[in-house]
């Protein structure tokens, strides 16, 4: 495995990480896996299936071979991450339409959002290169997530967290697993610039996704959804974008499948952002060269509210490979989709809904045929943000009873 730069293409063996390129590129992981036999992998993936209280019980480590081969076990810190469910909600896919409807629901992780799968491997990546100190900029999902394991890892987590524009449960799970937690005027993005900045000097592991570990570990949400569809994936992955790193890693991840002979067919992507933080969006619909970031997101999927996502080279790139289409959809949108997923059970939190919104969007437009079959990433578990939910409250369907079976007409 090698980190190589996006900009200049220099490589560097992964102990010698840093956060950017002296050339100012971001770096990614390069793991040559052509060596590698496909079908020998998914006997070697499906008895790990048996495993408890291994490193290979986790639904990321499984899939070493392909993500982190050369970190010794017992420097892995984990939760067990991934393993998480794939549905397919009947009533949701009739009214669709739709030939086949799955949610993949990350936000089963143990820190209830798709962050587990990369925070497993960048924080045992940090580690077993001597740091004990862990950082990141976050709307409230990665710092949740950084803090939870670097808890396991029995060392310390600083995250720097937007004043306003991110969900206060968030902040709270993130301080209860022990962070240090640095409010600041600005947005995400300018919690990112500063990390870049200062990190190395301040001694600083860097958890955000332009860590390229992070992106090695998200992948093994789209392994997993393989393994559990018998190495058939449907015919789109329906993914939120906000920093984009989830698609980045759920493209790579096919490409590594498709590369190893391990799926008959590659998926499209489709990529929703929301109305309010879309710059990808608009850049890819206009045909447009660069990225122009918004520099006030806002949208009330909190998890989205990022105008200068990070991985934006390397989100077009994937989307190039798998033949991606993008776009963007209303609050209001997200937020009938966010009811729709919630009353199936299954539950989500605002960003997760994108998805769902943008399926029902690229179907209305013959984008996506109801004759194909669509798999929707949920990002984030339904209580990361009650303050959305409290707004969303419908009263009408609270009514009180003084405990007698008179006026039980009133609810039944
Ligand atoms: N929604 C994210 C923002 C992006 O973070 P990153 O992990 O991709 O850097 C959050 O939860 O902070």
């Amino acid at each position: 495995m090698k980190l190589e730069c996006v900009h200049c293409g220099q490589t560097r063996n992964w102990q010698q990480f840093i956060i950017k390129c002296p050339c100012g590129g971001r770096l990614e992981v390069k793991q040559d896996v052509t060596g590698l036999d496909g079908e020998k992998l998914k006997g070697i993936f499906r008895e790990r299936l048996g495993e408890r209280m291994s490193v290979y019980a986790s639904g990321v480590w499984r899939y070493k071979e392909l993500i982190f081969p050369e970190l010794p076990e017992d420097r892995i810190v984990t939760k067990y991450e991934g393993n998480t469910g794939l549905y397919a909600p009947e009533t949701i896919r009739k009214s669709l339409g739709i030939r086949g409807l799955y949610f993949k629901a990350q936000s089963e992780n143990p820190s209830g959002s798709f962050k587990d799968n990369g925070m497993t491997v960048a924080v045992s990546h940090g580690r077993h290169l001597g740091y004990t100190r862990f950082a990141c900029s976050s709307t409230g999902n990665t710092s949740a997530s950084l803090a939870m394991y670097a808890a396991m890892g029995e060392s310390s987590s600083y995250v720097f967290v937007p004043e306003s524009g991110i969900s206060q449960n968030k902040v709270l799970q993130t301080l209860a697993y022990g962070a240090r937690v640095i409010r600041f005027d600005g947005t995400y993005d300018d919690g990112i610039a500063f990390l870049e900045r200062h990190a190395k000097d301040l001694g600083l592991y860097v958890c955000n996704s332009i860590n390229p570990f992070r992106i090695a570990g998200q992948k093994s949400i789209i392994y997993e959804a393989a393994q559990y569809l018998n190495w058939e994936l449907p015919d789109w992955i329906v993914v939120p974008g906000g920093a984009l790193s989830n698609v980045t890693a759920i493209g790579k991840g096919i490409e590594d499948l498709w590369t190893l002979g391990m799926i008959p067919k590659r998926p499209r992507i489709a990529l929703v952002q929301a109305e309010g933080a879309s710059p990808f969006h608009k850049m890819m619909a206009a045909g447009a060269e660069e990225l122009r970031p918004e520099p006030q997101p806002q949208t009330v999927a909190s998890a989205l509210n990022i105008g200068n996502p990070p991985s934006w080279k390397a989100a077009r790139r994937v989307l190039e490979f798998c033949r991606g289409v993008t776009c963007s959809v209303t609050d209001e949108e997200i937020l009938a989709s966010k009811q729709i997923i919630d009353r199936s059970g299954i539950g989500c939190e605002p960003a997760s809904a994108a998805s769902l919104a943008g399926l029902r969007k690229l179907m209305a437009e013959k984008v996506i045929d109801k004759e194909e079959t669509a798999l929707c990433i949920l990002t984030g578990n339904l209580l990361k943000d009650t303050q959305v939910l409290s707004g969303m409250m419908e009263h009408e369907r609270m009514v009180r009873s003084d405990l007698t079976v008179k006026g039980t007409e009133r609810w039944l």
